[in-house]
């Protein structure tokens, strides 16, 4: 993959206008076919030697074109290949015509393909271009192809994943492996579609950085170069005082762990001071479990106002397990002058006046961040959570812009978004992430990162992908006290 653009996602449509300009500024738009072709047929080679027959489903358009390349190649390098069509081939065009007119092979309907043992299928039906469900025929394919369990590489996408949202339209192929060209595509690292496409290659098949770049936009996966510039450093000079202040409210006594980890995540993080601001009913039980962290008594909004007095307390968590109300609102908004985190039940809190909460926080730079599950999302933003046409990307962004609140719309595939128009797409959380206090461990790395003068998407972006990393460092079974303890700046 080309290191310029390896955390890039481009659209379809976007890559359908660099490959448009690539054309227009001369370059053999089938010489770009022909690599991706070339580079599936390797790629099927390599991943299956010992493969029986490859089997090449080709659609009607360019993917359909690069399966006529793919299946040329390999039978050139002396594979055992056929081929099975869906659309007759004669109404090919273009550079699909070229590939078809130079592939000598003899194909099939795709109805036609019934699986055998040791088969490999190319799956090159719909790639970009697919805009609807996918028909019967393809359907029933699918079907036979998983019921025998064959081995799928799939060209730039599996067919029936729609590239822009990661959704499936009917039905979609589960592949082994995708190889795609230039950079990755939202269906990649969405899910369900990252799920679909097995291990992801991206292949360079020559088209100029500059043409990528012109298209390539805000939206991307989420890596450490994307914040690193931003992280705070660990000079000798620092001291507690200069890595910020963070503040977690503690629940009443019978809830108070969810907030311990948020205060505990922010001190592994690196904020030079945490303090929990607890209930006075709640102040025995969370003494008798911190060390580290300060524990200091607020129960209503002028012992808060007090506390804001010291603008030393810079950044603030709120929401886990404190309890949905009334209380949490007015708490809430007299931290809007301030850096926050409004997690959980702080989020649920404004679920009949969200716009409170925008208008609050809607002057100056961004200093809310929102970290909703998508239940959480839905009680928000419930026009965009319902509105079937976008992506969790598009979705994530309208928020960030709605709420002038850096959004972290969490999941196995958590979207970061902006009001700037900037957006990650995190792609490294295990599976065993999603546990309990998982979200209030997250809520407090931000936290941290946020009082040590992050910015606040960079500090989302850290908080998010260091989460993950401890997840995978922490392993199977972990709980949330080992996953704090796993936390690697
Ligand atoms: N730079 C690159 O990334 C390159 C990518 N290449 C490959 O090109 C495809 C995209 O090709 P495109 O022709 O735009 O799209 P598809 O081949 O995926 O599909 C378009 C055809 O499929 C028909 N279609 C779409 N949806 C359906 C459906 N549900 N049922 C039936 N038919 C469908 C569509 O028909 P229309 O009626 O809508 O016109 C088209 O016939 C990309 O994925 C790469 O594999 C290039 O090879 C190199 C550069
Ligand atoms: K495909």
């Amino acid at each position: 993959m080309n290191k310029d653009c390896e955390n890039w996602l481009l659209t379809p449509a976007a890559m359908g206008r660099v490959d448009d300009a690539a054309a227009r500024s001369g370059m053999n738009s089938y010489g770009l076919m022909e690599k991706a072709g070339q580079a599936v047929s390797a790629a099927a080679l390599r991943l299956f030697p010992g493969a029986r027959r490859f089997v090449v489903l080709s659609g009607p358009g360019n993917n359909g074109g690069d399966g006529y390349v793919t299946a040329r190649a390999l039978s050139e390098a002396g594979a055992a290949v056929s081929i099975f069509r869906l659309g007759d081939p004669s109404r090919l065009k273009g550079d699909a015509a070229t590939a078809f007119a130079h592939c000598l092979l003899d194909g099939d309907d795709l109805d036609a393909y019934q699986p055998w043992a040791g088969d490999v299928v190319v799956d090159a039906i719909f790639g970009a271009g697919l805009d609807r469900p996918v028909p019967d025929t393809v359907r029933h394919v699918i079907e036979r192809v998983n019921v025998a369990s064959i081995p799928v590489i799939a060209v730039d996408l599996p067919s029936g994943l729609d590239g822009r949202t990661g959704r499936v339209l009917g039905a979609a192929f589960t592949a082994v492996h995708t190889v795609t060209f230039m950079t990755r595509k939202p269906a990649h690292v969405l899910l369900p579609g990252r799920r679909l496409c097995g291990s992801v290659e991206v292949y360079d098949i020559g088209v100029p950085m500059r043409i990528v770049a012109g298209e390539a936009g805000c939206v991307r996966v989420n890596s450490p170069s994307e914040w690193q510039y931003e992280f705070p450093s660990e000079g000798l000079e620092s001291h507690k005082f200069s890595r910020g202040h963070l503040t977690v409210f503690s629940g009443p006594a019978a809830a108070t762990g969810a907030a311990r980890l948020s205060a505990a995540a922010g001190l592994r993080i690196g904020a030079g001071l945490v303090t929990l601001a607890s209930p006075t009913a709640a102040l025995e039980t969370n003494a008798a479990q911190l060390t580290a962290v300060m524990l200091k008594a607020i129960d209503n909004p002028s012992d808060l106002a007090v506390y804001l007095d010291d603008p030393r307390h810079n950044a603030f968590v709120i929401g886990p397990g404190f309890g949905i109300g009334e209380r949490t609102r007015a708490f809430a908004l007299a931290l809007k002058d301030r850096l926050v985190v409004l997690d959980a039940d702080a989020i649920t809190s404004f679920r009949d006046e969200p716009n409170a909460l925008f208008n609050a926080f809607s002057g100056g730079d961004f200093r809310l961040v929102l970290t909703p599950h998508e239940g959480e999302f839905a009680r928000l933003f419930p026009d965009l959570a319902t509105d079937e046409r976008q992506s969790k990307i598009e979705r994530a962004l309208a928020a960030a812009v709605r709420a002038h609140a850096v959004i972290v719309y969490k999941g196995a595939d958590t979207v970061i978004a902006a009001p700037d128009g900037r957006v990650l797409v995190n792609d490294n959380a295990p599976a065993w992430l999603a546990t309990a206090g998982s979200g209030d461990v997250l809520a407090g790395m931000i936290g941290g990162l946020l009082a040590q003068g992050m910015p606040a998407f960079e500090a989302a972006a850290a908080g998010v992908f260091l989460h993950g990393k401890a997840g995978t460092a922490a392993g199977r079974g972990l709980t949330s006290e080992h996953l704090i303890t796993s936390i690697e700046r």
